[in-house]
């Protein structure tokens, strides 16, 4: 017979049981949504391999445009941009896709350019801004950036402006005149969106400019931050889809570092540009090296590590970036990297902008060797040569990570990305982030690529970025060292976890990740055989499996992040779900795994300029280097980092009396010419008639072995 407490107790599990439900078809629908996104993505590639009519090259691959117009050809123009190209802007020759965008634009057409940093953007507006008639308009939306650009365009003689807060009235009223009359020689205005959507006599006088037929172009850089998916939502943005409807007939080029398929779209749809021509270059950066490193709970060992790094790698003051969670830890991170020797400052949205600008001033100048900053340090850092970029913790995704991170060696050398990750800063991001549009599911991206111990960390990006995967030769940490990463089965562990968590919430209490690590501590049956560090990976892995979540309380001060069971918490429970970790079974010794980093980097690095050399050598001398020197992989890698100058050439081949590699790459040089190099001064090109090629080489190999040389290559 059923006593009222049976009902009340089936009445209980059932309503348990239908909470247990709801959630997991949240998560059901949420996989859902993802597995959409993931199709839709799917489906794109399947085009660009179909419009490549490669079906299964990566490399192909990497440059995509989304039509299948050829934007290749000659075009009437074609002399006069060449001609542009080198004698206004003193470059030899275009870079991939840059040609292709340039002619799309002359045609008429609208443009998406995504484009990695360093890619050479700037140019493809540039160029076409001068050849066609008329004003070209720039929206871009710092003005340190703005600056920048107007003065390197002033110093190489090209009539650019901006008109911003810092115009003065002289050159507003010269602006203005020539928007309005075509007076004066103006080709590039440079403007924030603020001047758009907030400035009503800058759009009549633009309108005039339009309906004068002298409105050649409109640019839009750093088009992702018309999108609220992206990294860098600016509403300032949503004001640009003004500028179509006013000016169809314009070309509009929306150029960005980049963006998911998803804000590709919606980038379109703000801008209302539907049918524009999409030019997708590689989001791969060859000469990055990526690393992921275990952050100490010790601040100060943090710290220590951070400038023991920079000290044995970058001794010769070369610029790198620390990039820190928050302003106050950047205080301190640039004051205990002082203490320790190294030339640092911080820089943070809390600072007066005088103070930033110098800080920022000094460091282009390298008068400072490292910024510590905030995200706050970010558009608008265009220093080529920064070879370190150093996460102190997690940044918030992966977009945000691949954007801090490539402010490293834009200038093609190799350099190198280091994120020091410790599960403790999760709950720390997902406060910050939980209440963003899909803020906790692109969080947890980059979480799994910290936690993960084996994945090609270059393949993360593909994947996230929804491109077709590409060889990482050997620049990441997990594919440059084969450390012993086990697969752990800690199912036991996660079973004990769950129940102490649930136990918990049934005396209507919460626990933060570390206090939920701190209790497993006294769990006696589990014995010692995983550690602390690795307990905390645990809670985390079981947040990306579903088995637990975060939830948030918000204080005076802050917002709380407690761990709660999620809707797969019963599966492991009723040991229907396997969970595993992954351990390193033998940790590297952390210099070691440096050192080896530091050799791949030079290696590679020779062989960007090697494969240069041997390019420039064997055109027209029947290739005195043979392809055995470099794989087919390096080379096409090659083709995109060309040094522009015997100085850079230099300072990595200068590394050859030292590097490992070094002597290898001698003992080829040797073999090829038949002869030792010569140990002083370089030979004349013109000298001698022989093997003209083979000389030459050997006036390169001057360069390796000799401290001086400014012959330009
Ligand atoms: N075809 C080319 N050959 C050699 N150098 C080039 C070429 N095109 C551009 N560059 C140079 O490459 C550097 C980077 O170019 P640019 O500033 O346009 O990059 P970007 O794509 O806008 O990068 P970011 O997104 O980081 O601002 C500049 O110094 C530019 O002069």
């Amino acid at each position: 017979m059923e006593t009222e407490a049976d009902v009340l107790e089936e009445l209980l599990n059932i309503e348990t049981e239908i909470e247990d439900v709801q959630d997991q078809i949240k998560l059901l629908l949420e996989r859902q949504e993802k597995l959409h996104e993931r199709q839709s993505e799917l489906k794109f590639l399947l085009e660009a391999y179909k419009a490549s009519g490669t079906g299964n090259s990566a490399n192909e691959n990497a440059s995509r445009s989304s039509s299948l117009e050829d934007w290749s050809g000659s075009f009437e123009w074609d002399s006069q941009a060449d001609d542009v190209r080198l004698n206004i802007f003193g470059i030899p020759s275009y870079r991939q896709n840059q040609k292709e965008i340039i002619n799309a634009i002359m045609s008429g057409r609208d443009v998406l350019v995504i484009m990695a940093a360093g890619g050479g953007k700037s140019l493809c507006y540039q160029l076409p801004a001068i050849l066609r008639d008329g004003v070209a308009l720039v929206i871009s939306p710092l003005l340190s950036l703005i600056q920048d650009q107007v003065m390197g365009l002033t110093a190489l003689g090209i009539p650019a402006f901006m008109l911003t807060s810092t115009t003065s009235k002289e050159n507003e009223k010269f602006i203005y005149k020539a928007l309005e009359k075509g007076e004066g020689e103006l080709k590039i205005l440079y403007v924030t969106p603020e001047k758009i959507s907030k400035s009503k006599r800058f759009m009549s006088k633009l309108e005039k400019c339009h309906n004068a037929g002298r409105l050649s172009l409109i640019s839009i850089d750093e088009a992702h931050c018309c999108s609220q998916w992206g990294h860098d939502f600016r509403p300032d943005y949503k004001s640009l889809s003004i500028l179509k409807t006013q000016f169809s007939n314009v070309p509009v080029v929306a150029l960005t570092a980049t963006a998911t398929q998803k804000v590709q779209y919606d980038v379109m749809e703000m801008l209302r540009i539907p049918k524009c021509v999409k030019f997708v270059s590689t989001v791969n950066r060859p000469n990055l090296f990526y690393t992921v490193r275990s952050k100490s709970s010790v601040g100060k060992v943090v710290v220590d590590e951070i400038a023991e790094f920079i000290q044995e790698s970058y001794s010769n003051s070369e610029s790198g970036i620390v990039y820190c969670f928050s302003r106050k830890e950047c205080e301190q991170v640039a004051a205990e990297l002082r203490e320790r020797g190294i030339a640092a400052d911080y820089y943070h949205a809390d600072m007066d902008v005088n103070a930033r600008e110098k800080v920022h001033t000094w460091w282009s100048k390298n008068k400072l060797q490292v910024i510590v900053g905030t995200v706050a340090f970010g558009m608008g850092i265009n220093k080529p040569d920064v070879r370190f970029v150093i996460h102190h913790s997690l940044s918030k995704s992966m977009e945000t990570y691949y954007q801090e991170s490539g402010r490293a060696g834009r200038d093609g050398l190799p350099s190198e990305c280091v994120l020091f990750y410790r599960p403790a800063d999760v709950p720390r991001q997902s406060s910050m982030v939980f209440y963003e549009n899909s803020g906790l599911q692109n969080l947890y991206d980059i979480v799994r690529y910290c936690q993960s111990k084996r994945q090609c960390r270059r393949n993360a990006f593909f994947r996230h970025f929804a491109e077709p995967l590409q060889d990482c030769n050997g620049m990441c940490d997990n594919c440059a060292f084969l450390s012993e990463v086990m697969e752990v089965d800690v199912s036991r562990h996660a079973k004990v976890m769950v129940s102490l968590l649930q136990d918990t919430q049934e005396k209507d209490q919460r626990l933060t990740m570390l206090q939920l690590v701190d209790k497993m501590k006294n769990k006696k049956e589990l014995g010692s055989d995983i550690k602390k560090e690795e307990m905390e990976q645990l809670v985390i892995q079981l947040i990306l499996d579903f088995v637990f979540k975060e939830e948030y309380q918000h204080t005076a001060y802050a917002t709380n992040a407690y761990v709660t069971i999620g809707p797969l918490a019963n599966q492991v429970l009723q040991g229907k779900k396997i969970v595993k970790l992954e351990i390193s079974s033998k940790q590297k010794n952390k210099g070691d795994s440096m050192k080896s980093a530091k050799h791949s980097l030079a290696f590679s690095g020779l062989e960007l300029k090697l494969d240069e050399l041997r390019e420039k050598l064997s055109s027209g001398h029947g290739g005195i280097f043979p392809h055995s020197v470099l794989s087919s992989q390096q080379m096409s890698m090659i083709s995109s980092q060309k040094p522009s100058s015997a100085q850079e050439l230099e300072k990595i081949i200068g590394k050859l009396k030292t590097e490992k590699y070094g002597s290898k790459i001698l003992d080829e040089i040797k073999k090829y010419t038949g002869s030792e190099p010569p140990d002083n001064g370089m030979l004349n090109e013109e000298e001698g008639s022989g093997n003209r090629a083979s000389k030459r080489l050997k006036t390169r190999k001057g360069i390796v072995v000799i401290e001086s040389s400014d012959e330009e290559l």
